[in-house]
């Protein structure tokens, strides 16, 4: 049995798109009204500079700006997750020391990018993280993006340590998701991450899922949890069909995140442009988005009749 309070990390968790100002730098006050608007529409975590964060493309300076808004906006009310990983181990931890600074609820990393690294010098990696803090480490498996593709000895070995109390798997094989879980062991969490096969995941395994796209429908993802739990399977798949045209449609425009930027900026939820090189939305292509915006709308409503 895991030490930790695992259960605060289930259930719904939006990875956190970056917040800029419109010079392009750090905005901590949008940071705080986004983190605000998910704590009151009763989202459970955020996962702040992950992938939708942008953490890659940021300074260390820059990924200690947002999560220090974020805690101070909703820390005592909802449960954050620090991504801090970064290319150098020495990154790494000073920003894992950070996040237990300013109170975040677990740190969570990717394996170091751009090198072709052996499965020692990863766990290395993910050590130095893991010891330089007290908290909670969650690894982040998204092979698509570092090329590193975590074995299940290596996630067993991980597993093993009570600091290390789950993996966020955003690869697309379910079959996967499953053999990690049987790996780590009942109070091991597994998140899934291709927000197009939440219910997939859930229903094999997972506890809960972090996703981007969540970011510009939480309410949606909300219902196909509360179908799933309360176990109206042919709702929760037809909500999760509904999720997946929009992310269809959404997976059309240039880039995945400045389209969702572009529909929080229609709300009022003014982050700021995705920095390059993920592209904004073409002026041309705004109509398009607009009728996406209006279609999510429609169905939140929905949703919550
Ligand atoms: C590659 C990527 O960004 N994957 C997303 C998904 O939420 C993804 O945007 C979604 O499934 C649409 O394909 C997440 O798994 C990543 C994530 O949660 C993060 O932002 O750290």
């Amino acid at each position: 049995m895991k030490s930790y309070n695992v259960d605060q990390f289930k259930g719904i968790t939006v990875a956190m798109y970056s917040c800029y100002d419109e010079k392009g730098e750090v905005s901590t006050e949008a940071a705080k009204k986004l983190a605000r608007h998910y704590a009151s529409i009763g989202v459970n975590g955020l996962y702040v500079g992950g992938s939708s964060g942008e953490g890659m493309l940021q300074s260390v300076e820059e990924r200690k700006q947002t999560l220090e808004a974020v805690m101070e906006e909703v820390g005592r009310e909802m449960t954050i997750i620090a991504h801090v990983g970064a290319p150098s181990t020495r990154d790494s931890v000073e920003l894992s020391k950070h996040a237990e600074q300013v109170g975040a609820h677990a740190i969570s990393a990717v394996p170091s990018i751009y090198y072709r690294l052996s499965p020692q010098s990863v766990k290395h990696h993910w050590q130095q993280m893991i010891d330089s803090t007290s908290l909670p480490f969650i690894i982040y498996h998204i092979p698509q993006t570092t090329g590193f593709q975590l074995s299940k000895a290596l996630l067993t070995k991980m597993a093993a340590q009570d600091k290390v109390i789950g993996v966020k798997i955003s690869a697309e094989s379910t079959f996967e998701l499953q053999q990690f879980k049987a790996a780590g062991g009942e109070d091991f969490l597994v998140f899934n991450g291709p927000d197009e096969q939440y219910l997939a995941g859930r229903s094999i395994g997972a506890d809960g899922g972090i996703g981007g796209t969540y970011g510009v429908m939480p309410e949606l993802f909300m219902k196909i949890e509360k179908c799933y739990v309360e176990g109206k399977m042919e709702e929760a798949r037809s909500w999760q069909f509904i999720v997946n045209d929009l992310i269809a449609e959404l997976l059309a425009f240039p880039s995945l995140y400045g389209a969702c930027k572009a529909i929080l900026k229609l709300r009022g939820l003014d982050t700021g442009e995705a920095r390059l090189p993920f592209l904004p939305v073409p002026e041309a292509d705004m109509g398009r988005l607009e009728s996406i915006n209006k279609k999510i709308i429609t169905y939140i409503s929905q949703a919550q009749d």
